[in-house]
């Protein structure tokens, strides 16, 4: 149990560089693994999700040497990696687990995949399924972990993906990059492209047509390993650009954080909501990137559909908390894939938001919440529900009410964001800023 009492008198500010991104982290281990030659990653994200992928590699022979956020890797090749002597632990991790599947479908050897209690409940048949039609043998356990992969030779295909999920998407590019022959893919809606962008910096061909859903993926290409900056995650960045936006009188800067247009959906919807963010210092090493300096601002009310989610789809609790300080009443639909997150998204924020006395309702697909409404609080005792991003938006939350409350199973944090506390507290304990 943690207590959430810090609570900023004067408002939050100073700058602040937050860990580095988790979804690039685990493609640079994953990928510097597979290319020739040497991969050193720089602000690697050393929360417990990155290190699942990062002993897993090590697990299928990969040498790979950590000295805190800069990671080497002596690459094997596509066809290099070794048949782990045990079953691979996937921890919390539900990218290292389908980007791994696509990757262990081709290669030839068997591997079982296991992992915690939460993520042994997500869907895996959306991976296995799709891998199956090119040629993949992978039997999961009633739709979920544990999983067996027996390494095939696998062949190109014409897809058209049936969720719209990166992971399920780059499951099928690393299988695709071992077939015989080509692959078309085509998604629902466009979700973050880091394996496609760094694929092809590792030397891959791998081309997005102009509708932004077509995928074509050339097979055997020779990667090499390459030297990558890693940036700050937009999504850990939002949890500061959200409190800050509704803690009167702040002002924070976070430094290089990720501007992928796939990633910033949280900064469209701010911006709507009447939000103040302005972007400096915008630079591309690969990936885009900008300082972000964000103020208190008075917000309006949005309605948010399906086809906005994908690029904010972790912030969205988030969101939710904008929407509860927002002067009317906010919509957010067409958001149903939270229920397959580390908890059930949907039904964990609205449990926990109404411990505070926020007007909030459960739909199928996502809530409706009237942040005209004062929030009173009814229960001081808060959940994580063992999830980092419901722990870390409440974390933010509680400087919004003045009661002091405690945080059931804060330790989630450390999947994405080991230093998360100590950032907040950071920012909220500068005093006298002018
Ligand atoms: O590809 C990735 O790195 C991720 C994709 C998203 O999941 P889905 O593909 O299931 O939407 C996201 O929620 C997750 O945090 C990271
Ligand atoms: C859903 C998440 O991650 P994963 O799917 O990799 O467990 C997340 O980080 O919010």
């Amino acid at each position: 149990m943690k207590d959430l009492t810090d609570k900023p008198t004067a408002g939050l500010h100073g700058e602040l560089t937050v860990p580095g991104d988790k979804s690039i982290s685990h493609r640079g281990i994953m990928f510097g693994a597979i290319s020739h030659g040497r991969t050193t990653l720089h602000h690697f994200l050393t929360a417990e999700d990155c290190l699942s992928t990062l002993h897993a590699f090590q697990e299928m022979g990969v040498s790979i040497r950590r000295d805190g956020e800069t990671v080497e890797i002596d690459g094997v090749g596509l066809n290099g990696l070794h048949e782990p002597t045990k079953p691979l632990d996937m921890g919390n991790s539900g990218t290292t687990t389908r980007l791994i599947m696509g990757l262990l479908a081709g290669q030839r050897f068997e591997t079982t995949l296991f992992g915690d209690d939460s993520l042994s409940q997500r869907p895996m048949r959306r991976v296995s399924d799709p891998l199956a039609l090119m040629g993949a043998n992978i039997c999961v356990t009633e739709g979920h972990l544990p999983a067996r992969i027996h390494g095939q030779k696998l062949h190109g295909i014409e897809y058209q993906l049936k969720v719209a999920s990166a992971q399920v998407k780059s499951a099928m590019i690393l299988a695709a990059i071992q077939a015989e022959g080509p692959s078309i893919l085509v998604e629902k809606q466009p979700t973050r492209n880091h394996t496609e962008r760094m694929l092809n910096a590792f030397g891959a061909s791998i081309e997005t047509l102009d509708d932004n859903v077509t995928i074509k993926v050339a097979p055997q290409p020779e990667l090499t390993g390459i030297d990558l900056t890693i940036p700050s995650d937009m999504s850990s960045a939002a949890f500061f650009l959200v409190a800050a936006t509704l803690v009167p009188h702040s002002r924070i800067t976070l430094k290089n954080v990720g501007m992928n247009e796939t990633r910033t959906g949280l900064l469209s919807i701010l911006k709507r909501m009447g939000g103040k963010v302005t972007a400096t210092n915008e630079r591309d090493d690969g990936e885009p990137t900008a300082d972000l300096t964000v103020m208190s601002a008075d917000l309006k009310p949005i309605e948010i559909g399906a086809e906005e989610i994908p690029a904010v789809i972790d912030e969205l609790p988030l969101v939710a908390l904008l929407a509860a300080k927002a002067n009317g009443v906010s919509r957010i639909t067409g958001a149903g894939e939270l229920r397959v997150k580390e908890t059930d998204r949907i039904s964990a924020v609205v449990h926990e938001f109404s411990k505070l006395g926020i007007a909030i309702r459960e739909l199928p697909d996502g809530f409706v919440i009237d942040g005209s409404k004062p929030w009173h609080v009814e229960t001081t005792k808060l959940s994580s529900h063992g999830d980092h991003r419901i722990g870390m938006t409440l974390a933010v939350a509680s400087l919004l009410v003045d009661e002091p409350l405690r945080l059931a199973d804060p330790d989630a944090v450390n999947i994405s964001y080991p230093t998360f506390f100590e950032d907040l507290r950071s920012v909220s304990s500068v005093k006298n800023y002018s």
